[in-house]
């Protein structure tokens, strides 16, 4: 199975995933002077508050907080997108103990960690799976995360992540609102990508937000305590390092929204 060590990792995904190597691929490095300012491109609009948290799991790659999607109670549209996209979870990447762990870098620059908030076209696709074969199926909001002060609400879910250190394991979640990981600004550069994991589907518009959130290190080191095998693997993998790096841009155009 893949993975992000020396046997599995980004450079062998392609050998079970040769889309690893197509036309738009994802992450991607920034560069906002290089990025075309759109000025059609309106604000992003965020309706999560009647969002539903269902629970939290480590899937052996990252930990995920999984969404009620049956309904369009909590959506993002607006700015490039053309239809209202249903949040279905959201999930983190980061690096090792002082190492930087974003995926997207920004003229070069990595960020210490990157939150995405997966969503799906329910107006045009009928399931999550449908529209992430789509190439307009899905829509991920990137945050990064910066290190420096406590984030104020990062810790209701770094107090949980004891409960899911072992791959595979979950455990309830319920009323966790993603807006109280927001930076303050909306600004974002957006372009067409794909899912960073395998199957590395196509599928993604991107809208990446310019002003990163700060967290604490202290808070960002729970995430390295847990881990990629699972409860009953002998061998017992800190969870770090989760991250794909930048991959070629193939002539795609990254648009700013101001
Ligand atoms: N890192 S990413 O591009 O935001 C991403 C989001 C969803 C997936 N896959 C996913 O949601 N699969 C649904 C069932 O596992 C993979 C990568
Ligand atoms: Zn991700």
């Amino acid at each position: 199975h893949w993975g992000y060590g020396k046997e599995d990792g980004p450079s062998i995904w392609h050998k079970n995933f040769p889309v690893a190597q197509g036309s738009r691929q994802s992450p991607i490095d920034i560069v906002p002077l290089q990025a075309s300012h759109d000025s059609s491109l309106g604000p992003i609009v965020l309706n999560y508050d009647h969002c539903t948290s269902l629970n939290i799991y480590n899937n052996g790659h990252s930990v995920v907080v999984e969404f009620d999607d049956t309904d369009d109670r909590s959506v993002i549209q607006g700015g490039p997108l053309d239809n209202p996209y249903r949040l279905k979870q959201f999930h983190f990447h980061w690096g090792g103990k002082g190492c930087h762990g974003s995926e997207h870098t920004v003229a070069g620059n990595s960020y210490a960690s990157e939150l995405h908030l997966v969503h799906w076209d329910a107006i045009k696709y009928r399931s999550f799976g449908e529209a992430a074969t789509a190439s307009d199926g899905l829509a991920v909001l990137g945050i990064f995360l910066e290190t420096g002060d406590d984030h104020r609400w990062l810790h209701t879910i770094t107090d949980a992540l004891y409960m899911v250190k072992y791959k595979a394991s979950v455990t309830d979640f319920k009323g966790f609102n993603p807006k109280c990981l927001l930076p303050s600004s909306l600004h974002y550069w957006t372009y067409p990508g794909s899912l960073t994991t395998p199957p590395l589907h196509e599928s993604v518009i991107w809208i990446v937000l310019k002003e990163p959130i700060t967290v604490s290190e202290k808070q960002l080191g729970k995430f390295r305590m847990l881990l990629f095998s699972g409860e009953e693997e002998d061998q017992r993998i800190r969870m770090e390092n989760n991250f794909r790096p930048p991959q070629p841009l193939k002539g795609r155009k990254v648009r700013s929204s101001n």
